[in-house]
């Protein structure tokens, strides 16, 4: 019985397998070149099984056949761009071509429960959503008050108002700094109390700290005061879980269950963990929204509080497991990067609070004020992003419709992955690129209009927030919590500790942050104590 069972499945895929071949075989032609070891019917799919981050391996494909080519995985086209110029012609010039999301079966049927919650009235986890007109509305909250946005409910085309002003705009992330003050001084306390402790020579355990912090900031900025959770609360744990679970969707490894639709027959248990991840997204964010709902007056403001009324419960149970999502882990990594590349670097650490001393005093905790003044300090962060990019391939977009680029032809439905990695290892765009060398960024930071945010890709220090109409909608957001953490944990302490700088290799499929390490705390003053008590009086 077992054997029949086995031999069915062998000839289903076969045929499967042949089919997919088949069908193949007749797009080939006017692709991007093919990247090396591609064979019949399986396509790249053992070429990526390489132990190389395919980030590195695309690169040093790029390097051999050149900056744009394609891999063949089952009935899927990937388009890897390599280079800004490529990125610039199709992302940004080409946008509404190359703005779509391919996004996976598992999680069309599990997550979006069928395909129901893709639509305006039922869905709100727009980063996930095709380019369109629904994905429009609900990014144009992320970056507008809702109040000045409406929508005709027969044609269903969103009108911006004149007077519109972005939500997470710089002007706008000022309105949350009491948070931010709250939960700097959190983690500086945390920090405090775990050098206290940790008097072995394990060291602090950072990387938990900075995760309770950055998904601190985003939970609070969501939900204001009505967020009563703290580091090391279960619940807090459960959030981590629900947004690991998420990100995976996104990733370029969900789609390999793409190749060959048949691999879903056999792996069922991924439309199960789809299902699952919805439930638990609205078993989490559903009673959140409840208690607004019933606290709003009272409450504090929050993103939520001003989009409440404009949402059904589905959208907005969907916009802030993407909001939340977003914004944690990415924050969580780029810090983590930050703190372990400075353990090797200890004259850059030197330098930054050599800085800070002079700009602030010893008397004061660094302020969002002080930020175009602490220019060392934004090279460093932006050295960070472009050095250990913490989505080094960024989120796979999708082609609309086919289109012709220097001669190729790019298909319709293809995914196309911006390698922001090779990006940020061009020669030409950065000298010795391989090397952590903030000073490169000090004339874009001393000379760019910092009221201007620019889109293109020439002006951009790093494409970590990728470009184009999908570029990450929480920018201003992300910078002012790197910025105030790394700030007042830099003029606080001393991270010591030589500290691996590789990648983990279980980081969800999106986002990617250094293998879990422990720092020694050195207290930089004798004020730092007082220094941390006082930061929120
Ligand atoms: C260091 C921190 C961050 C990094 C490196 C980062 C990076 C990215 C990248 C690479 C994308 C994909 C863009 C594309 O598809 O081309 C993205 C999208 C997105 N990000 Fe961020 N992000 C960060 C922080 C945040 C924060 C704080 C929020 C908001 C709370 C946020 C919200 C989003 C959303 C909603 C999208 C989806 C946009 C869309 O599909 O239209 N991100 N981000």
């Amino acid at each position: 019985m077992q054997s029949s069972i086995l031999l069915a499945g062998l000839a289903v895929t076969f045929i499967a397998a042949m089919t997919a071949w088949w069908w193949s075989k007749g797009n080939e032609d006017g692709l991007p070149p093919l990247a090396p070891g591609c064979f019949p019917v399986i396509g790249h799919l053992l070429a990526l099984a390489s132990k190389e981050p395919p980030e590195k391996l695309f690169l040093h494909w790029s390097k051999q056949i050149g900056p744009i080519f394609t891999l063949k995985l089952g009935i899927k086209r990937w388009i890897i761009l390599n280079d800004a110029t490529s990125v610039k012609d199709l992302i940004v010039s080409r946008g509404s071509i190359y703005s779509s999301r391919d996004i996976s079966s598992v999680l069309v049927d599990g997550f979006f429960d069928g395909g129901k919650c893709l639509s305006y009235e039922s869905g709100g986890g727009f980063a996930f959503y095709p380019y369109g007109k629904y994905w429009r509305f609900l990014r144009r909250i992320g970056m507008y008050n809702t109040d000045r946005i409406s929508i005709c409910p027969k044609s269903q085309m969103v009108t911006l108002h004149p007077q519109a002003h972005s939500g997470l705009t710089k002007k706008k992330i000022n309105d949350y700094q009491p948070l931010f003050d709250q939960e700097t001084h959190t983690l500086l306390q945390s920090m405090n109390m775990e050098a206290k402790d940790s008097k072995s020579a394990l060291g602090v355990p950072i990387c938990r700290l900075i995760e309770d912090y950055s998904m601190l900031v985003v939970l609070k900025i969501a939900f204001g005061d009505i967020m009563k959770m703290k580091p090391g609360d279960k619940e807090l744990q459960q959030v981590f879980e629900l947004t690991a679970g998420a990100a995976t969707f996104l990733g370029p490894k969900e789609q390999l269950l793409e190749f060959f639709p048949i691999i879903k027959w056999f792996l069922p248990t991924q439309h199960s963990f789809a299902v699952l991840a919805r439930n638990k997204l609205f078993s989490f964010y559903g009673p959140l929204f409840d208690k607004l709902d019933k606290q709003s007056a009272q409450s504090s403001d929050c993103f939520f509080k001003e989009v409440i009324g404009q949402l059904t419960h589905v959208q907005r149970v969907g916009f802030a497991g993407v909001f939340v999502g977003a914004g944690s882990e990415t924050t969580a990594s780029t810090l983590q990067w930050l703190t372990a590349i400075l353990t090797n670097y200890p004259e850059i650490q030197d330098k930054v609070f050599e800085e800070i001393v002079s700009v602030v005093g010893k008397n004061r905790l660094p302020a969002a004020t002080d930020e175009d003044k602490l220019v060392y300090l934004q090279c460093v962060i932006l050295e960070t992003l472009r050095f250990r990019t913490p989505t080094p391939l960024g989120v796979p977009h999708a082609t609309s419709s086919a289109d012709v680029y220097k001669n190729y032809v790019i298909p319709a439905n293809a995914t196309v992955i911006v390698n922001a990695y090779a990006i940020h290892r061009d020669p030409e765009r950065y000298t010795d690129p391989g090397s952590f060398l903030p000073a490169r960024h000090m004339k874009y930071v001393t000379e760019h209009d910092s009221t201007h945010f620019s889109q293109t890709v020439e002006d951009r220090p790093h494409l970590a927030f990728s470009t184009g109409r999908r570029v990450c909608v929480g920018i201003h957001l992300a910078e002012r919590s790197l910025f105030l953490a790394a700030a007042r944990m830099l003029a606080c302490y001393r991270f010591e500790g030589k500290t691996e700088i590789n990648r983990s290799k279980d980081g969800v499929s999106t986002t990617f942050a250094p293998v879990p390490f422990t720092v020694r705390l050195v207290k930089r003053h004798e004020n730092v104590d007082t220094l941390i008590t006082d930061s929120l009086s």
